[in-house]
């Protein structure tokens, strides 16, 4: 199946699911990542404000900054991403694709900047490959082979497809943490 059609359906089931499943897979992947070694060595992390289905990483959020690590998130600036501090309760815009970003205020750094980068997914597969919302952001900020951070895609287990179509761009994840599992590639 194309790319595009399989965007298509898996952002529908994604965004089928009812706000109950919403929490319930949110503190699932909570769980999950709190035992991890990537999550707690991190002192630097990159989360996201969830959209259309995504899994919310709020709860990761909260608990990094309890624990004195700075968190991040994405703004997007022409065909890449910086990633900006995000403190809690960070005054936020609404970014070109209506997804709130934090003011040019709090200080931003490049993505080489970061310990652990926890990214939104549309799909992926067994083998760490992701299917992103399109924009080719995340991979075009990561391109460069050498300091990049650990990369773990967060997913609803509904997510996983057999196998991915891999473009020669395609950044692929050090793990997907689903709510039902941790799957190191
Ligand atoms: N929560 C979240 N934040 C993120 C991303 C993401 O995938 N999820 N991104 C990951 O790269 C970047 C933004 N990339 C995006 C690319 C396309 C669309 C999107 O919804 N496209 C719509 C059309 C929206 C419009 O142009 O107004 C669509 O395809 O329907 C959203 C974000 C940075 N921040
Ligand atoms: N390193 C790169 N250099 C130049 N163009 C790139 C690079 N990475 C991706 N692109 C471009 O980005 C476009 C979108 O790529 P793709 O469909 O794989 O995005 P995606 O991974 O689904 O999205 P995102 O990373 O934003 O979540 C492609 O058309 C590709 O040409």
């Amino acid at each position: 199946m194309n790319k595009h059609l399989l965007r298509s359906q898996l952002r529908k089931a994604r965004r089928a699911l009812t706000s109950s499943q919403q929490q319930q897979a949110a503190v699932a992947i909570y769980s999950q990542i709190l035992h991890q070694h990537t999550f707690r060595s991190a002192k630097n992390i990159a989360v996201y404000i969830a959209n259309d289905g995504e899994i919310s990483p709020h709860l990761i959020a909260r608990t990094a900054r309890k624990l004195g690590k700075q968190v991040y998130l994405p703004v997007v600036q022409r065909d890449r991403l910086r990633f900006r501090i995000a403190p809690a309760g960070a005054k936020m815009w609404r970014n070109r694709f209506q997804i709130p970003e934090p003011l040019p205020k709090y200080a931003d750094v490049p993505g080489d900047c970061l310990d652990l980068v926890l990214m939104p997914l549309v799909g992926f597969d067994k083998w760490g490959n992701r299917l992103g919302m399109g924009g080719g952001f995340y991979d075009r900020t990561f391109a460069c082979n050498h300091l990049r951070p650990k990369l773990v895609g967060l997913a609803h287990h509904l997510q996983e497809v057999d196998s991915l179509l891999v473009d020669n761009w395609d950044i692929p994840l050090d793990a997907v943490a689903t709510d039902r599992q941790w799957l190191s590639v």
